[in-house]
């Protein structure tokens, strides 16, 4: 299957074979409802003409039996196998999806809202397998069914075939068609309100406890309530139309069942029709019937699955991260090389990169950080520190320019960039499991012992020792029970034991006071000797006089030199040290 082709041709092509097998049990439940009806309608008028014998009615009596079992066992092989097919795709649809989304992970926070990414997750692969169980599937046995009834019908009378064949065009069809046309702005209005309440709801939550200080979350349920309402007015109206539509079908239903009556009525009075047929005949429309009419609703609930295949569709159609994934894997190679050498060199040559809103966050920034070096990138909020930090980590790709580690880009990294780079951030995450197995997450072969050394080395092995569990106590969510300083040492434990070459440190103090911060800098310093680091901070605190600071403003490197450097010759590095 090619991927990349849509979300709902591929799978079809794929599956063809139990499709149509699906298809053709659905037709066989279909026919043999019918014939039953049928044979049941001739059954009943030919023992009302009261046989002589039972053997003037055994065969039909047999034939009854006979297909009330295969209606009842063809129906359940089609749902069987028409929920296998289903299945089968949902899986490599979420695989699909899944494999889409795992790469973009650290871009998510910049591209998607995370309702978006919930609605894509929770909403549209589900609907998407509506298509094929309540659309694809009925109205493939809708349309053979229509063939067979007409041709079943041209038999007896053409003339009669071509009015029941318009009559139900119209309703099969023709109603379906204008019912979406009227329904479609309501169900697209539904679909994009509900999208909408999903973001303000996964915002509001994310920030619940913002809401609650600041005392205004009565504010917010009564604005959610009200766009609810909203909401249900729309939907009110919808379902309403759906009643009506239900109502003129219910009675195109009845008018055919009258139809059928007085034809059967009349072909019997010609001569051309034995009255045994006529209930046969008119007891027929019923499975047909229930056949033909929920394509309308299958019809009109066609624009919620255009939305939700948009939506797929948009994340499937990321240029930039495409790139990176579809690259990666060509350089698995030269990536295990590097990380097994232990020596990186890290080169930006004139990199500008400008996002899509339009602002240029970095305008031609070059430098180098080679192995064992370490490197305080400086700037105000704003300046251009975290795209740099993106750019390395192989997120974004830069407009022009270059971002290389040993020659090789760093957008080609994709998957592997955990062998290489590790990151220690502002709020790392702290799992609800024991400390030995967030520690250990740095790297899952590290034995018991390594796990404590690493531990002594960020100078938390004596504080963990004193808890009553030691390296077995739970962190409970989040890791809410160490302090910031204390969740700080932990990440940095992880990353002694992942032993990459280059370490980036994202603002990791900022929130911690001012002595907790100089020990954690010192601390980090020491342990982390021998490998490339880069610092991002926007204050000078942890820094030496032989350090190289690049300071960056508006996306403009401005200055690049040791500290020492900087102080002596550089007026606005020495106010900022003042
Ligand atoms: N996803 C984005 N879309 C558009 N503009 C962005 C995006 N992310 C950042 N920017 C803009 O690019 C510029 C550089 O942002 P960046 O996040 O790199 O700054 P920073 O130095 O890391 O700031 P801080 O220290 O506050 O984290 C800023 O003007 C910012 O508003």
């Amino acid at each position: 299957m090619k991927k990349g082709k849509g979300w709902i041709y591929p799978y079809i092509q794929e599956n063809k074979k139990l499709i149509m097998i699906t298809v053709i049990l659905g037709l066989l439940t279909v026919l043999s409802a019918a014939l039953l009806m049928f044979t049941s309608g001739y059954l009943i008028s030919k023992s009302a003409t009261k046989p002589e014998t039972i053997l003037m009615v055994y065969v039909p009596i047999v034939a009854v039996r006979a297909l009330s079992i295969f209606r009842a066992v063809s129906r359940y092989v089609e749902r069987l196998m028409g929920h296998n097919v289903i299945l089968n795709i949902l899986s490599k649809m979420r695989l699909r999806l899944y494999k889409i989304i795992e790469p973009k992970v650290l871009v998510m926070e910049s591209k998607f809202r995370t309702g978006d990414v919930l609605g894509v997750l929770a909403d549209d692969i589900e609907h998407i397998q509506d298509i094929y169980l309540k659309t694809i599937f009925p109205y493939i046995v809708g349309f053979f069914l229509y063939l067979l009834s007409m041709l079943a019908l041209g038999s007896f009378s053409l003339e009669m075939a071509g009015w029941v064949g318009l009559y139900l065009f119209v309703s099969v069809v023709l109603i379906p068609l204008l019912s979406l046309v009227a329904t479609k702005r309501k169900i697209i209005l539904i679909k994009q309100g509900k999208k909408a309440l999903y973001q303000v709801l996964t915002d509001a939550v994310l920030g619940i406890s913002d809401w609650v200080f600041s005392g205004r979350q009565e504010d917010f349920i009564e604005a959610y309530e009200q766009k609810e309402r909203e909401l249900l007015l729309i939907e009110r109206k919808r379902r309403g139309f759906n009643r009506l539509r239900n109502f003129i079908s219910q009675h195109m239903v009845a008018g055919l069942v009258l139809i059928i009556i007085f034809w059967a009525a009349d072909q019997s009075e010609l001569g051309f029709l034995p009255v045994t047929f006529i209930a046969a005949f008119v007891l027929i429309v019923f499975p047909l019937t229930e056949v033909f009419l929920p394509l309308s609703d299958a019809v009109s609930q066609l624009p919620r699955y255009q939305n939700s295949l948009e939506r797929l569709k948009s994340f499937s159609n990321n240029r930039q991260s495409e790139n990176q994934a579809s690259k990666g894997s060509t350089y698995t190679e030269e990536i295990e090389r590097i990380a097994a050498a232990k020596d990186v060199k890290l080169e930006f040559e004139h990199v500008t990169f400008t996002y899509q809103s339009g602002k240029t966050a970095l305008d031609d920034v070059s430098f180098t950080l080679k192995q064992g070096e370490k490197l305080v990138l400086l700037g105000p909020s704003g300046s251009g520190k975290s795209t740099i930090l993106k750019l390395i980590q192989g997120i974004f790709v830069p407009d022009s320019g270059k971002v290389n580690f040993n020659g090789v880009s760093a957008s080609h990294f994709a998957k592997d960039r955990s062998k290489v780079i590790s990151v220690l951030n502002q709020n790392p995450h702290l799992f609800d499991t024991t400390i030995l197995n967030n520690i250990r997450l740095g790297n899952l072969n590290a034995t018991d012992e390594e796990v404590y050394w690493a531990a002594k080395q960020v100078k938390l092995y004596d504080y963990i020792q004193s808890l009553p569990q030691g390296f077995e106590t739970q962190l409970h969510e989040s890791g809410m029970r160490l302090s910031g300083g204390e969740r700080q040492r932990i990440a940095l434990a992880r990353i002694l034991l992942q032993n990459n070459p280059l370490v980036i440190l994202d603002e990791p103090t900022i929130g911690l006071d001012p002595r907790t911060e100089r020990d954690l800098l010192e601390n980090m310093f020491h342990v982390l000797r021998g490998k490339s680091i880069l610092f991002i901070t926007h204050h000078l605190a942890g820094i030496k006089q032989d350090d190289r600071i690049l300071f960056v403003d508006n996306g403009n490197l401005i200055m690049n030199g040791t500290h020492r450097q900087l102080l002596s010759e550089n007026e606005r590095y020495v106010k900022l040290n003042a």
